[in-house]
């Protein structure tokens, strides 16, 4: 099994080279990537840990040493936001490093899980596919936004608020990562009650969660440490899955679009990326009163997502 981050270098490709040294299956090879010349150096550093994951790093303008051979790739290359700026702000500079990273994986290794953590993801997710197609390699079970960060948010919250155990699966986040396209299904938790002011207000923190982080860093950056946690998470359910296990996931995915051509919900990931995509099962009046006004936002980031490639 081989891992390749991309973006290794930064805020969160630094703990995430960590916790992948330290938590993807036994023997496996992880290859990190950032145009930031210490990049190898990052890789020498987590390669002292004395785990059975082989490290290797590489800087500069190209990934495709990198990329050889590589199973799964995880995107976290791109610029992070600062107090006052939305996602969608990202665009301008983030789309053009995700259409590159992605066109050279295309070539390298079109066979691969591609796991983009770069925002603003809503759209970031598009153009990779539209670059895939252009490739004429795009294969919709294995690309992927990680919106994992959303539900492990959710988890905390929900249990800080009801002093209650929940498991991992218990919680669904739908539609996308950004604001109001943020959807945690609270309804469906089991063995909970919420008042409607309660319910308000988690949902309310859980997708303003991001902009609490950025306030509070005043200007250093996004969620970085939890983010790593998150993707780890993603990561390694990803590894495991391609490895034969099945595992459910909340992710961002081309699905069936019956609400948007690309939407977060909760998969079942196989040998092959997604094997399934799980229903949502029953909606609160609350939830789907969200998710028809959260539509026309997230269809338009998606738009200009695709727009970016194919200028149509
Ligand atoms: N999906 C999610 O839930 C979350 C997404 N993010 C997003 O993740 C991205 C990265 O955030 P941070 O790590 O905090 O930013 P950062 O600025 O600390 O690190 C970004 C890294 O990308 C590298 N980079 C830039 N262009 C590159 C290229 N063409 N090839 C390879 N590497 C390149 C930079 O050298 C830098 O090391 C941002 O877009 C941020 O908004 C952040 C938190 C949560
Ligand atoms: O808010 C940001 O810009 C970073 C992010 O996506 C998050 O923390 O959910």
């Amino acid at each position: 099994m081989k891992v390749t981050l991309l973006g290794a270098g930064g805020g969160i490709g630094q703990p995430l080279s960590l916790l992948l040294k330290l938590n993807l299956p036994a023997e496996s090879e992880l290859s990190l990537y950032d145009v930031a010349p210490m990049t190898p150096g990052v890789a020498k550093d987590v390669s002292h840990i004395p785990t059975s994951v082989n490290v290797e790093g590489f800087g500069g303008d190209d990934p495709s040493e990198a990329l050889k051979g590589a199973d799964i790739v995880l995107i976290c290359a791109g610029v992070a936001r600062k107090p006052g700026m939305t996602r969608a702000d990202l665009f301008n500079v983030n789309a053009g490093i995700i259409q590159s990273l992605v066109e050279k994986a295309a070539q390298v290794c079109p066979k691969a899980c591609i796991c983009i953590i770069t925002n603003p993801v809503n759209s970031t997710i598009p153009i990779a596919a539209e670059v895939l197609k252009k490739a004429g390699v795009y294969d919709k079970r294995k690309l992927f936004g990680i919106t994992t960060l959303d539900v492990i948010r959710s988890e905390k919250f929900i249990v800080q608020a009801k002093n209650i155990e929940i498991n991992r699966n218990d919680i669904s986040v739908i539609g996308g990562h950004s604001g109001v396209t943020i959807l945690p299904l609270l309804s469906q938790i089991p063995h909970v009650e919420f008042t409607e002011q309660e319910l308000k207000d988690l949902t309310y923190r859980i997708q303003n969660a991001g902009t609490e982080v950025v306030e509070a860093k005043a200007g250093a950056g996004s969620a970085t440490l939890s983010m790593a946690y998150a993707a780890m998470r993603f990561a390694v359910s990803m590894a495991r899955a391609l490895k034969g296990e099945v595992i459910t996931e909340c992710a961002y995915i081309e699905g069936d679009g019956k609400f948007a051509r690309f939407f977060a919900q909760p998969v079942r990931l196989g040998k092959n990326g997604v094997e399934e995509i799980l229903p949502l099962g029953t909606l609160s009046a609350f939830e789907q009163e969200a998710l028809d006004a959260m539509l026309p936002t997230l269809k338009a980031d998606i738009e200009n997502g695709v727009k970016f490639v194919t200028g149509e």
